[in-house]
């Protein structure tokens, strides 16, 4: 059984990492750290990392019909046993260097450029929408990567379609299609998927393959069906309790100064691993 420290890192973000295993296996790992707010917290929440790989393990299966992915296995020799269960292995892409993020709801970046434009990504909305408002159809808004710690920018699909429209038309195809097929699976176990952020890439035969993790807490906002309101900031379905306390009294941190979140509570980290397993298996039917 081979360890970590064999396989070279050749990204970091957050919360995962990214090993080379050898020249077409990569080594997908997902970490228990959580950011809140912009920040890595200090604490980390047990099991997040796994039910996250599971998560995306239950999406590639369930999205088979609409796109071929990255994934070989979530379970075999060469995946080191201090990782396994929050770790893929995965087939080498060359990826495509564009954020594939599709929209039902309005919020984030998207309300902030609508606020300016009337518009996301170029694509004109109807006046008076607000905080969370549901759209009459999901919509394709892709952006650019940006460097680690900085926010990716949003771009019209003609920006991305100047570097290849049949590819550019593609890949918003995909997206909408992996987008409708989750939220009509999350709005089963009454849960409403707001939003998500797919990456893809190109096999050796050139055909284009979900990559990533897929679907998850932290690739998409998840947000409880029970309570759902357009005209204010919904909670979040997993990271709502950590969010409160960050930004309650009892914390003592001041999200707007430039200083480091303090440790959370053991009863936050406890509620907020429920979330994370609860997420899970409403949106799976599978017990974690
Ligand atoms: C953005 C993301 C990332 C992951 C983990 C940590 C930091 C960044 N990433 C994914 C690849 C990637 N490259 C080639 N083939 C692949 N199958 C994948 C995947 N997944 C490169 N970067």
């Amino acid at each position: 059984m081979p360890a970590l420290t064999d396989y070279e890192l050749i990204a970091a973000g957050k919360v995962r990492e990214l090993y080379r295993v050898d020249d077409e296996l990569l080594l997908l790992v997902a970490s228990d750290r959580i950011s809140a707010y912009d920040w890595v917290l200090p604490t980390e929440i047990p099991d997040k990392g796994a039910v996250l790989t599971a998560m995306s393990v239950f999406w590639f299966e369930a999205l088979g019909d609409i796109v071929p992915n990255h994934l070989v296995s979530d379970d075999d020799g060469r995946i080191p046993a201090e990782v396994r269960g929050r770790a893929l292995l995965v087939r080498s892409l060359d990826m495509i260097q564009f954020e594939c993020v599709a929209r039902g709801y309005l919020t984030g970046s998207g309300l902030i450029d609508y606020r300016n434009t009337g518009a996301v990504c170029g694509v004109e909305l109807p006046a008076g929408l607000v905080e969370a408002s549901r759209l009459a159809e999901p919509i394709f808004t892709p952006a650019t990567k940006a460097p680690i710690g900085q926010h990716d920018e949003n771009i019209t699909f003609d920006r991305m379609a100047a570097q290849g429209r049949e590819e550019a038309e593609e890949l918003r195809d995909l997206t909408l299609a992996v987008y409708r097929r989750g939220a009509e699976i999350a709005e089963k176990a009454g849960v409403i998927l707001a939003d998500t952020k797919l990456e893809f890439g190109r096999d050796a035969s050139g055909r284009i393959v979900l990559g990533d993790e897929v679907l998850t807490p932290d690739s998409s906002r998840y947000w409880p069906s029970e309570g759902y309101e357009a005209g204010r900031v919904q909670p979040s379905y997993d990271k709502q309790y950590v969010r409160d306390w960050l930004t309650s009294p009892e914390s003592g941190w001041d999200r707007k100064s430039d200083t480091p979140p303090p440790p959370l509570p053991a009863e936050v980290v406890a509620a907020t691993r429920s979330k994370y397993v609860e997420a899970y298996e409403r949106v799976t039917g599978k017990r974690f």
